[in-house]
């Protein structure tokens, strides 16, 4: 399976901040986003998942040599800054999720399976969401996904707000998510980058393009990306 990005172009009030971006993604590896503030991550991801309209370009998905459009289906997109329902209890809200998608999903685990998935408690699960941290609130995202199981899975600067030990069971999990998704996560911590992603991939002057992979697990590896964000042709109010 692969997401093709082909000549994504993006612009607010004339100006363009993806300029024919361009991108094949493979099923089987975790895709690390990276960008200076202003890139267009959000932007991107925000096209990905059709929330915004484009102004060029098409993005297609590849199975078993089949290519078709991506559709809203195909995507989970986990925010950094989550919406849910705050006046529902984790429990309440998953229950409504599972029943508003009953008609597509293999029933094969129970509410409580999947909050043992996340290790959420059981106090936890039965509290209302107003009272969740963020990091619990990006926890019950990724949780529909589980559920869900849409082909291609973007994050938002997702790990950021998870304690260690939180972060270190989500990478654990997206490692086992990725044998049957397409995983793209955007974030600004290389360290996590490194460590998580098989592959890196920089938007820079509107335009993706992939990192080397010898230089992912190399000394200078910061130095590396520093010099590829700083590349002179940024220019933020181009
Ligand atoms: N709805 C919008 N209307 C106008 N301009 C926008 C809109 N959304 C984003 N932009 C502009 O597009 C550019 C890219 O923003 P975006 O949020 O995609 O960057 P980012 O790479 O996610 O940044 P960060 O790392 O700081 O989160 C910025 O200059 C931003 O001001």
């Amino acid at each position: 399976m692969h997401l093709i990005i082909d000549d994504i172009v993006k612009q607010f009030a004339g100006k363009e901040v993806l300029k024919g971006a361009s991108y094949t993604f493979e099923k089987g590896k975790i895709y690390g986003l990276l960008g200076r503030n202003g890139a267009g991550k959000t932007t991107l991801f925000n096209c990905l998942s059709g929330e915004m309209a484009m102004d060029g370009g098409k993005v297609l998905l590849e199975e078993n040599g089949v290519v078709r459009e991506l559709s809203e289906q195909d995507i989970g997109y986990v925010y950094s800054l989550p919406i849910l329902p705050e006046f529902l209890t984790g429990y309440e809200f998953v229950k409504f999720f599972m029943d508003i998608n009953r008609d597509k999903l293999h029933m094969d685990q129970s509410i409580d399976d999947y909050f043992d998935l996340m290790s959420m408690s059981v106090e936890d699960r039965h509290r209302l969401i107003k009272g969740y941290s963020h990091g619990m609130k990006n926890k019950l995202q990724m949780l529909m996904f589980l559920i869900t199981k849409p082909l291609v899975i973007l994050l938002d600067e997702p790990l950021t707000s998870f304690d260690i030990i939180v972060a270190s069971e989500m990478k654990e999990m997206l490692r086992e998510m990725k044998r049957n998704h397409i995983l793209i996560f955007s974030t600004h911590i290389l360290q996590l980058a490194s460590d998580l992603c098989d592959e890196l991939v920089v938007l820079n002057n509107g335009q993706l393009s992939a990192v080397p992979t010898e230089l992912l697990h190399s000394e200078e590896f910061e130095q590396n990306i520093i010099k590829l964000l700083k590349d002179e042709s940024h220019d933020e109010n181009s």
